[in-house]
């Protein structure tokens, strides 16, 4: 690349850092996305240069992956029902320790190494989310798997004021017993996206995006106005772990938040991409 288009670059990303200056945005960070270190050190990268422009940047991490390889290490068998992972008393301590103790702080180490000032916490530390336990029309018991219905983001607040980055898990305290509960990262996410009133919610994941057809790589869908999702969902566009993605940035958006991304992890740098140039990567619901 000669200098003229290096320069060309910088210059494009001037109006968007001017834009998103000062306000928050929410990544949520999924356990799929998280399997190769190259891609891991990208994000780390962006979410640091974005913290070091001015954007208070959430970071939400899944690790569903990390959960279930300790579990398996302990003999223990990972079982999902519908989507989530059935968390018996013996499996919300070890989903603790995955996501609270492993995950967390390994994001933590890598954006303090790369310049950023990170501050590990969980939906526990400060009450940030308090839940009830998960239930559906048929009363299935998922264990101690919760529904954030409060979200506390003072001390969030706080944090980015103080131009930390946040790094949250997805546990929660019980809202009316004392217990902790085990919360779907993509849903934890949306929750603090709400809370904050953030500009922009991206959800990294494994697939470009939303598409016509998961097997044809050239089917992305680029943008999806929230009234078309039932339509796409009754044509079964929409399926599967897409189904919880896409309700939460249709919630996301109704809830005021303009711009909810779903997008592709395994793109590097694909948030510095979607937020400081012209090119818009993946589906943005609005
Ligand atoms: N219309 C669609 N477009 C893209 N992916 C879809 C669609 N419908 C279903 N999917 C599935 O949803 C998956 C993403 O959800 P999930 O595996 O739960 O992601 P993550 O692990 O990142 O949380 C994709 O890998 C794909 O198999
Ligand atoms: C209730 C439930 O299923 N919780 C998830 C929490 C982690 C998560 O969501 O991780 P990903 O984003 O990597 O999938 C789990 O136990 O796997």
């Amino acid at each position: 690349m000669n200098t003229q288009n290096r320069a060309q670059i910088l210059v494009e990303a001037l109006p968007y850092i001017q834009k998103y200056r000062g306000k928050v945005l929410v990544i949520k960070y999924g356990g799929n996305a998280m399997i190769n270190e190259e891609l891991k050190q990208a994000i780390i990268q962006d979410v640091v240069l974005l913290n070091m422009v001015g954007v208070q940047v959430v970071l939400v991490h899944g690790g569903g992956p990390e959960i279930s390889k300790l579990l398996n290490q302990v003999g223990k068998e990972s079982k999902f029902i519908n989507g989530l992972r059935y968390t018996d008393e013996q499996t919300i301590d070890f989903v603790q320790m995955a996501l609270c103790g492993k995950v967390n702080k390994d994001l933590v180490s890598l954006l303090e190494k790369a310049g950023g000032r990170a501050v590990g916490l969980s939906g526990l530390d400060a009450s940030i989310f308090k839940a009830l336990r998960h239930t559906d029309i048929y009363r299935t018991d998922y264990g101690y798997v919760g529904d954030i219905i409060k979200v506390d983001a003072t001390l969030v607040r706080q944090l980015l004021d103080e131009g930390y980055i946040p790094v949250i898990s997805s546990l929660a305290r019980g809202y009316d017993e004392d217990v902790n509960y085990n919360v779907n990262a993509d849903l934890a996410a949306e929750k603090i996206a709400i809370a904050l009133k953030a500009e922009k919610f991206i959800l990294l994941t494994d697939v470009s995006g939303v598409m016509e057809d998961v097997n044809d790589p050239d089917s992305l869908i680029p943008s999806i106005q929230v009234s078309q999702v039932s339509a796409l969902e009754k044509k079964g566009i929409i399926s599967g772990g897409m189904i919880p993605k896409v309700q939460c940035c249709v919630e996301a958006v109704r809830q005021g938040i303009r711009f909810a991304n779903i997008q592709d992890g395994r793109i590097p740098h694909s948030i510095l991409i979607e937020l400081l140039s012209d090119q818009g990567v993946g589906t943005v619901f609005y």
